[in-house]
């Protein structure tokens, strides 16, 4: 039998008050083990999407399944939440404590982990990324790039089942993305990315779905 989707839309449609639909009639899966690259030009919907599979936005019609529960409500999408970790387009939206510990350490300690297991789990997804010893750098003072990986290590310590990150390789020199492109290979999470850098996308997405005109096509049909 096949596994059961992660994340299932189902003839979603969505327009922002009076203006065009940014999604009409759209489908998507995602399933265990997909690195899914999320493409489209500028202004085609693609952050709106995230937004919609975690619930920050609501769909006109149609569908939306998270981790095998019915998101309506948003009590639906709250009990989900936790679940599901999106790294935001911007930085900045992630990050809102003095140091890069307390940053990381909130989202375990707002999942119940005691302040010991929160330090634990934080020093080791620091470490994890290579950024041991930026523990108690002031987040506002880091450069684009550090911020970027700051804020992945605030979602990954949260242990989530699916990963949404959006453009997670903004600001990053060679070096820094060629580590990222190795850390998102061996992570275990279904993920979809949100790209225009084509290179990295090809180095880590197992397909690719395009998201034009409200649609949503994938390159490998289901
Ligand atoms: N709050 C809003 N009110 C009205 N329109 C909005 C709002 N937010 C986004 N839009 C519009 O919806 C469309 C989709 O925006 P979105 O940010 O999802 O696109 P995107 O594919 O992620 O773009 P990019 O590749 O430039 O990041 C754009 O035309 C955008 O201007």
């Amino acid at each position: 039998m096949p596994a059961p989707d992660l994340i299932a839309l189902r003839d979603i449609c969505f327009s922002f008050d009076g203006s065009k639909r940014v999604l009409d009639n759209a489908n998507f899966t995602l399933q265990p083990g997909e690195r899914v690259a999320l493409t489209g030009p500028n202004g085609a919907g693609k952050t709106t999407l995230f937004h919609i599979m975690m619930g920050l936005r609501k769909v006109d019609s149609g569908t939306v399944n998270i981790l095998d529960n019915t998101c309506k409500s948003e009590q639906d999408f709250a009990a989900i939440r936790g679940r599901v970790g999106l790294l935001f387009q911007d930085s900045d939206d992630q990050l809102f404590c003095p140091t890069v510990i307390e940053d990381v350490a909130f989202g375990p300690l707002n999942l119940g982990a005691t302040d010991a297991d929160a330090l634990a789990i934080s020093h080791k997804t620091l470490a994890d990324l290579g950024l041991d010893g930026f523990e108690n750098r002031i987040t506002h003072h880091l450069s684009g790039g550090e911020k970027r990986l700051v804020a992945l290590a605030t979602v990954l310590a949260m242990k989530p089942e699916i990963l949404l990150l959006d453009e997670p390789t903004t600001g990053l020199d060679n070096a820094v993305e060629t580590r990222l492109t190795a850390i998102l290979q061996s992570l275990p999470q279904a993920m979809v990315i949100i790209s225009h850098n084509h290179a990295f996308l090809k180095q880590v997405a197992t397909r690719t779905v395009s998201q034009q005109n409200g649609k949503l096509v994938s390159d490998t049909p289901r």
